[in-house]
């Protein structure tokens, strides 16, 4: 049996020390990470937190994480195992990000209560597509000057060339039963009346073989995930030490919650997307701009790059000038840079200034994709414009209105804005630079809350 796993961790932030001293820039991001509270525990701990330093300080190691492709997006919960990765990547270490095209259809059911719905081979393969391009796209955004190589790999490679039995027969002889059946996260089910299915029973082998694939053909010695992953890490190192005598390690890294303690992710419906046709870069932006104070300064040290004497900084601000709201904003700032880039917090920054400060020079820079990102539920209609057209024409082509006096009342009697300005006059002919923006477009606002978006067609 495996040891308890209470005696199997060490904590890192127990190890490092507010003054210890780093041992290089190649073990930096072990010692720098669990001051921020981003690296939690690491296993084995025996020999774990003595020998792991030294391993990374004896030169470039190769550094791996998994994400099964479950939705056709990434969120904010796998972001922080993404950072974990680069603050390995910008010291120097290679990087290896695994998408799970094969563990996605076993399905992992670490922290889960019941079974994952079966997903269809085809569409595992559009997430992992999606996925794919998400962290290439989060891996180039950095400043790739320094730093190790970044590399993603999806796991069904390498399980598309093996049979069941053989794969049980080499691969499945190395597990215990009684090591599996002790993992929490079996335990947790076969507690539970709905029990668990032999395909998640496995699911440990098959990431404990990712893990065992990569060391072989990568290197890869060490291993990230978030604290529900503890087991598959373990089931990884126990298999890699059985089978090849060499020193690997896993390190866990704390897990998201939302204000009510939930896991924020996709099992609990919470997750905040990092693919923009799902959030978007101003629903993400506002995300963080409205964490409570209790979040931000963890936040901060947790997803973003920022000095912790810059933190410190910022939060010496907020005491004095809590209105300002400064550490949100920074934090908004940073966090929707990383994912979405200079383009996407710009985007967030417009949208912010148009619905909140009624901005019309904001509103008039906006993109198509944005106004209808903002205004997500609103009706977007493409109209031809032609000379003269009123604004009751407008307001009855674009829907915005009923037919008739109930229409021309609700208009007259100030009801409706056109570019957050209101219009009274029914017959006002529609001017460009005032009903229609710069960029073609007019924003017709009918009551509180009811958005219509036009864009109009030059004859
Ligand atoms: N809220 C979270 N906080 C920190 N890490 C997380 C969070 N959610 C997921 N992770 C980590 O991201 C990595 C990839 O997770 P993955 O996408 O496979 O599952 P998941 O998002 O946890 O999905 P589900 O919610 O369906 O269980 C894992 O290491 C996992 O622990
Ligand atoms: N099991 C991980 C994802 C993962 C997949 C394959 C791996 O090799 C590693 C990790 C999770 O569900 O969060």
């Amino acid at each position: 049996m495996a040891a308890p796993i209470v005696h199997a961790l060490r904590s890192l932030s127990r190890l490092y020390r507010p003054h210890s001293r780093g041992l290089s820039r190649l073990s930096e991001p072990l010692e720098s990470g669990s001051r921020r509270g981003l690296f939690k525990d690491v296993f084995p701990a025996e020999s774990g937190p003595l020998q792991l330093p030294e391993l990374l300080s004896s030169g470039p190691q190769t550094v791996y994480c998994g994400f099964d492709p479950t939705a056709d997006s990434l969120h904010v919960g796998n972001l922080l195992a993404v950072i974990g990765l680069l603050h390995f990547q910008r010291a120097g270490h290679d990087v290896i990000a695994v998408v799970g095209g094969a563990t996605a259809q076993i399905g992992d059911p670490s922290g889960r209560s019941r079974e994952r719905e079966p997903l269809s081979p085809e569409r595992v393969e559009e997430n992992v597509r999606s996925i794919r391009d998400s962290l290439q796209r989060l891996f180039s955004q950095q400043e790739a000057s320094a730093g190790g190589r970044v590399t993603v790999l999806d796991n069904a490679a390498w399980y598309r060339r093996r049979s069941v039995v053989e794969f049980l027969a080499s691969v499945g002889r190395h597990f215990r039963m009684g090591t599996l059946l002790g993992r929490h996260s079996v335990q947790s089910r076969l507690s539970a009346p709905e029990g668990m299915s032999l395909a998640e029973f496995t699911y440990q082998v098959f990431q404990a073989y990712d893990f065992y694939y990569l060391h072989q053909k990568h290197g890869c010695k060490i291993q990230l995930g978030g604290t529900d992953q503890l087991g598959n890490l373990m089931s990884g190192h126990d298999f890699i030490q059985r089978t090849t005598g060499e020193a690997v390690f896993g390190i866990t890294i704390p897990l998201i919650t939302s204000t009510s303690g939930d896991k924020l992710g996709k099992t609990a419906g919470n997750a905040v997307w990092l693919n923009r046709d799902r959030t978007s870069p101003f629903e993400f932006y506002q995300y963080f701009v409205r964490q409570p104070d209790g979040n931000v300064e963890r936040f901060l040290k947790l997803l973003t790059f920022l000095p912790l004497p810059e933190i410190a900084h910022i939060m010496d601000q907020h005491a004095k000038e809590p209105e300002k709201r400064i550490p949100h904003k920074r934090l908004a700032a940073e966090v929707t840079k990383l994912v979405h880039g200079k383009e996407g917090l710009e985007s967030a920054k417009r949208c912010t200034r148009a619905l909140y400060h009624s901005s019309i020079d904001a509103l008039a820079a906006m993109s198509d994709q944005e106004l209808q990102e903002l205004f997500q539920e609103a009706p977007f209609f493409e109209l031809v414009l032609e000379p003269g057209t009123r604004v009751l024409d407008a307001c009855l082509r674009a829907s915005a209105i009923p037919e008739g006096p109930r229409g021309f009342d609700i208009l007259s009697s100030g009801g409706v804005s056109f570019n957050l300005m209101r219009v009274t006059n029914p017959d006002e002919i529609l001017v460009v630079g005032q009903h229609i923006l710069t960029n073609g477009l007019s924003l017709i606002k009918v009551g509180k809350r009811n958005f219509y978006i036009v864009k109009w067609l030059q004859l």
